[in-house]
């Protein structure tokens, strides 16, 4: 008979094809590469495993004790909060608590490896910590068997258990891909506001965002001067440029996210992407009304717009390579029907080593972000690849690495050729 969960995959069949026959996968982020695929089955105590799990394996088989924990708390806000509350308890732990996607449920959650702890002593730290969310979560142990088989062992379900594989074949795109749209990159103004809404009650801030928002223009247009957006990484020289353009066109400069909502920039900041995206894309719509009701003056020129909020979104929630990233002309890439579009956007690109030299010679504490940016080669590749990949309007990319004026004079060139000035 067809399990329920062999039931529930059935529309995934489009990108998970090879993987219809197992009844859940677990996608771990392992370590900054591509995800680890295991698959976990009903089988009989004697079945064989044929492709032994890696990581889990030789864990077990050297005496340490593996957990996995996925939240299944229905309502969003409250689920994104729980993983962030047990990643940062897991944190304080001993051992490593990985991301984990379980398909085809789509639930998140950690496993725990503990190499110096048994299962049993591992069972007896977690109890405490996990009992109050026991309703929301799912809590498996996993156990080495005879032949050097896994299983995986449901919390709360008896002696039900599932032999735990390497998967056959990693899926076609990576299992974050489908849940990106609404859940890190928003498409309108009313979905931003649905995630601040439902944060209400345990971020009161949110209150304070949306208040702001209330009285803003729901869908302002532009006037008739030129509306200049500069994007690009940490010290690429947007600030040096904005102040620049600032003079030169007799502009109004603008910032997103706007100065109005800055004050809860880092309460934010520490939230899960959910809902951290959701205040940079919100404040997006806030700097619209701001360049609507500015352009009707002077030409508006804008420090980040939607194209950063897009590109981190992405590269933060897509791991491993640049072959990971939703293909070209992907609806994530696409500029929101509802938000006021620039005349021009303009892409800094610099080589990491200038940009190094700059962060250095700014001698600026470094955010957390900015750090990963200098650590992690391909996080900061997948943020410069999806600034290109973003349409309607693209960004039209210039060299940063010349001196200031010669950066200027080559943008004020751009400003003419696009805004008809
Ligand atoms: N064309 C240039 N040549 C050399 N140095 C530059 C140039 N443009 C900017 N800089 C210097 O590089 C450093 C970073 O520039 P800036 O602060 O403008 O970057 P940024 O993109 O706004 O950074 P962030 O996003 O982190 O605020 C500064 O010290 C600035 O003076
Ligand atoms: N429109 C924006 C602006 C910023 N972000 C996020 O903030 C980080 C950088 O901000 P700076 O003040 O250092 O320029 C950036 O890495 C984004 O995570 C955003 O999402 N949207």
């Amino acid at each position: 008979m067809q399990s329920q969960l062999a039931r529930a995959c059935v529309p995934m069949a489009a990108s998970y094809g090879r993987l219809l026959a197992t009844d859940s996968l677990l996608a771990v982020e392992a370590a900054d590469g591509d995800p680890l695929y295991l698959s976990c089955s009903p089988a009989s105590s004697d079945a064989l495993s044929r492709r032994p799990p890696p990581l889990l394996l030789p864990l077990l088989a050297a005496g340490g004790s593996a957990h996995s924990l996925t939240v299944s708390c229905p309502e969003r806000v409250p689920a994104a909060r729980l993983r962030a509350a047990l990643r940062r308890a897991l944190d304080a732990e001993e051992g490593r608590p990985l991301p984990l996607l379980s398909l085809p449920s789509r639930e998140r959650g950690f496993l725990l490896l503990q190499p110096r702890r048994s299962p049993a002593a591992q069972e007896r730290r977690l109890r405490p910590l996990l009992a109050p969310h026991l309703q929301h979560l799912r809590v498996c142990a996993y156990e080495l068997g005879s032949g050097s088989r896994v299983w995986q062992c449901p919390w709360g379900e008896g002696r039900a258990r599932w032999l735990v594989e390497k998967a056959v074949a990693a899926p076609e795109i990576h299992p974050s891909v489908p849940s990106l749209k609404g859940e890190a990159v928003f498409g309108c103004w009313k979905e931003a506001q649905g995630v601040l809404q439902e944060c209400i009650p345990f971020i009161p801030e949110a209150r304070g965002v949306l208040e702001l928002w209330d009285k803003c223009p729901k869908y302002p247009q532009k006037g008739n001067v030129p509306v200049i957006v500069v994007e690009g990484l940490d010290a690429t020289g947007k600030t040096t440029l904005t102040q620049s353009l600032k003079e030169s066109l007799r502009a109004v400069l603008l910032k997103s996210p706007p100065a109005c909502i800055s004050q809860w920039r880092k309460i934010f900041d520490n939230e899960p992407t959910l809902i951290r995206r959701a205040f940079y894309a919100l404040g997006n719509y806030i700097v619209a009304s701001e360049i609507a009701a500015e352009s009707t003056k002077s030409p508006v020129v804008v420090d980040r717009y939607w194209h950063s909020t897009a590109a981190y979104a992405i590269a933060t929630e897509i791991s491993g390579g640049l072959h990971n990233l939703p293909v070209r002309n992907h609806e994530v890439y696409q500029w929101p029907e509802d938000l006021l579009k620039p005349d021009l956007v303009v892409l800094l690109t610099l080589s990491q080593e200038e940009r190094v030299r700059r962060l250095q010679s700014r001698g600026i504490e470094k955010t957390k972000e900015e750090a990963e940016l200098e650590m992690n080669v391909p996080f900061r590749e997948k943020v410069e690849e999806l600034y290109k990949r973003m349409e309607n309007p693209r960004c039209v990319a210039v060299d940063a690495s010349p001196p200031r004026e010669a950066v200027i004079e080559n943008v004020l060139h751009l400003i003419k050729d696009h805004c008809l000035i």
